[in-house]
């Protein structure tokens, strides 16, 4: 019998569960895509139940191989979509609504009337985040408000609040464990970085009860049992995607730094014990807090990037698979001066304007489909530029940036932003690193890996990337997104 690990990554587009050896390889992979729900403009939801079907299917088939295969399994490993907020009823387990997802923007209003009574100094040096509809807090307050009796029922200690990883806990150990870990606290805006509590003046500010919400516990810790397979399995490490994802790229040392594009793309870079405040608005947050020890992270969230590839396939319907993005992108020797801003759900970082909506530029009468994917693909990595801009106006200055998630399928895409970013651009042979990080963390929990050095022997490089992009071509185009941004930008 050989010992593995279950890795649950529970995304914003599909949940997978994952195989690990305890060499970091990939044994057996399920995964389930799920629809998105848009009741309105900067809306977007998740039915609870079609998650949790699609973990709890993805999770039984990765068993069904452990057990056809004789794998003895040590342990599970969670890590999910940050932010994305559940409401439910601790006596039947079931949601109140559905889950709100880390894009939805229906709490902008309130969250910019809170800016003038809660000053976001103030805000974020609690939590390390400012007054965006993006974080946990606006949004359990809107169920609670909004959903027929929630209050009320709140007010008599019946209901459960969470972000999925605590959701997914809740349901696997049948409602025996309500958990988070540090990373997933950390996103709320209701955690205080610094003291590791909840906070009771956020508490208070955005009327949020004590008693809803979950034990906060290491990345490495004892999460429950998991009793829904047949047998009970240990869930030891639990972290939020991004997080994982800068485990699973071994980003340990100080100045490490990795971008993950799935749906939305997050840098991360590791800044050890120091948790530094940004003065442009990058995100200060938990990295990982192992035995206690907090490791801090500066982060940068762009909310659209993969979501993009899938609204030129699914929305506007001018490709038929993801990869079809690359031929076209090839078929072009320059972009013609078409740049679109995917400002779909308001912008993220370092504009934070949630009124914001995309825009597409430069048309002419010869631009067509090759011209818009190029130009879709190009915004991704213009905005990872932004971001580095605003590091480096925080005075870090990366000399190479590890990059992961579903889009770094894409070599094209990936050689224009080393070009962009003018620094290389290692892709590792593991894509799957946010799973991995995860299973890591659990490893650690089993007594399978001594501690997160196993991870970093484990990282394998599969391509670098040097830039290429000459000067002026650079210059040029650096400055035509720039003034496209200007356009969609409302304050
Ligand atoms: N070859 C490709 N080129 C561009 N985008 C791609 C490619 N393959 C996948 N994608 C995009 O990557 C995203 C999926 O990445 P993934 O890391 O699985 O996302 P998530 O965890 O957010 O669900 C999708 O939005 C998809 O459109
Ligand atoms: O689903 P992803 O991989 O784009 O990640 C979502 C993030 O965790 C949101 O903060």
């Amino acid at each position: 019998m050989s010992d593995v690990i279950l890795s649950i990554d529970q995304g914003t587009t599909s949940s997978r569960t994952l195989v690990f050896s305890p060499k970091g390889k990939i044994l057996f992979t399920a995964q389930r895509e799920f629809p998105q729900i848009y009741p309105q403009d900067g809306w977007v939801e998740h039915d609870p139940e079609t998650i949790w079907q699609s973990v709890l299917k993805t999770l039984q088939d990765a068993h069904e191989f452990c057990e056809d295969n004789n794998h003895q399994v040590k342990g599970i490993g969670i890590t999910n979509q940050r932010e994305t907020t559940l409401v439910w009823n601790r006596e039947t387990g079931e949601c109140l609504y559905n889950a709100i997802v880390w894009q939805d923007r229906r709490t902008a209003a309130v969250c910019r009337k809170m800016a003038k009574t809660f000053p976001i100094e103030k805000l974020n040096a609690k939590t390390g985040l400012l007054h965006d509809p993006y974080f946990s807090a606006s949004k359990i307050a809107w169920i609670l408000d909004e959903v027929e009796g929630a209050r009320d029922l709140a007010k008599t200690g019946k209901l459960a609040f969470g972000t999925v990883d605590c959701f997914l806990i809740w349901r696997l150990t049948e409602g025996k464990s309500h958990a988070t870990d540090a990373t997933n606290a950390s996103r709320t805006n209701l955690f205080n970085i610094h003291t590791q509590c909840w906070d009771e003046d956020l508490l208070q500010l955005f009327n949020v009860p004590r008693s809803g919400l979950a034990d906060v516990k290491d990345c490495v810790a004892d999460f429950g049992t998991c009793t829904v397979l047949n047998e009970d399995i240990p869930i030891l490490g639990v972290a939020g995607d991004q997080q994982a994802a800068a485990i699973g790229q071994a980003c340990f040392e100080v100045g490490d730094i990795k971008s993950t594009y799935g749906t939305g793309c997050f840098v991360i870079l590791n800044t050890g014990e120091e948790c530094v405040t940004s003065k442009n608005r990058l995100l200060s947050t938990i990295c990982y807090r192992l035995e206690g020890q907090v490791t801090y992270a500066l982060e940068g969230s762009i909310f659209i990037a993969g979501a993009a590839v899938q609204w030129l396939r699914d929305g506007i319907q001018i490709i038929k698979s993801a990869r079809d993005t690359e031929k076209y992108c090839r078929s072009l020797e320059s972009n013609k001066g078409v740049y679109l801003v995917p400002a779909f759900t308001g912008l993220g970082a370092p504009h934070w304007d949630p009124d914001a909506r995309g825009g597409l530029f430069g048309l002419s009468r010869d631009t067509g489909r090759a011209e818009i994917i190029r130009a879709t693909i190009e915004s991704v990595c213009y905005q990872t530029y932004d971001l580095f801009t605003a590091m480096a106006q925080d005075g870090v200055d990366p000399k190479v940036l590890r990059v992961d998630g579903g889009m770094v399928a894409n070599d094209w895409m990936v050689d224009y932003l080393s070009g962009v970013l003018d620094i290389p651009v290692e892709r590792p042979k593991v894509l799957e690193t946010t799973a991995f990080g995860a299973a890591a963390l659990a490893a650690i929990g089993a007594g399978v890996y001594d501690s997160l050095d196993t991870v970093k022997a484990a990282w394998q490089l599969d391509e670098r990337f040097e830039p290429d992009m000459d000067a002026e071509t650079r210059e040029t185009v650096l400055k035509a997104w720039k003034s496209s941004v200007e356009k969609v930008l409302t304050n």
